[in-house]
């Protein structure tokens, strides 16, 4: 087993490492998920809706909960399905478990999210 020394750097540099390692996983997900491309345009979609509506600060607040939410849960759902593929690359019926798990904890915020923005958006556009 492979030990990695994370050396003694300063408290800044390793932030900046840190951060530098979050956007390179933010990156990877972009490239190779087409969810989280279709969840960053309908964000986009979403925030130019509020812009349009005048939606309140409060409105923005839920807003920006809902969709960072949603962008976490997906890259985190990434994150599991590449470590279910590094521990077992075979089926298996825990492997499946573990990915439709993940994939059902996504589901179940974005129909939330999708509720909350009914919510708040169709009242306006009506
Ligand atoms: N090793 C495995 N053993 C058993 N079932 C698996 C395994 N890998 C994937 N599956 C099944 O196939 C489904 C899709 O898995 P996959 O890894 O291809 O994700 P994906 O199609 O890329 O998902 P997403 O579209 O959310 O990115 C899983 O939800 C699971 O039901």
């Amino acid at each position: 087993m492979t030990t990695v020394s994370k050396g003694s750097k300063s408290g800044l540099k390793r932030l900046r490492k840190s951060f530098a390692h979050a956007w390179q996983g933010i990156r990877f997900v972009w490239s190779s998920e087409q969810n989280f491309r279709i969840h960053t345009g309908a964000a986009a979609a979403v925030i130019a809706l509020g812009v349009m509506l005048s939606i309140s600060l409060f409105e923005w607040i839920i807003v920006i909960l809902l969709i960072s939410g949603m962008m976490a849960l997906e890259t985190m759902n990434t994150a599991i399905e590449k470590a279910v593929d590094l521990v077992t690359p075979e089926y298996h019926p825990l492997a499946k478990i573990s990915k439709d798990a993940a994939a059902g904890a996504v589901l179940v915020y974005a129909i939330g999210a999708f509720i909350i923005g009914c919510l708040i958006f169709i009242p306006k556009i009506l």
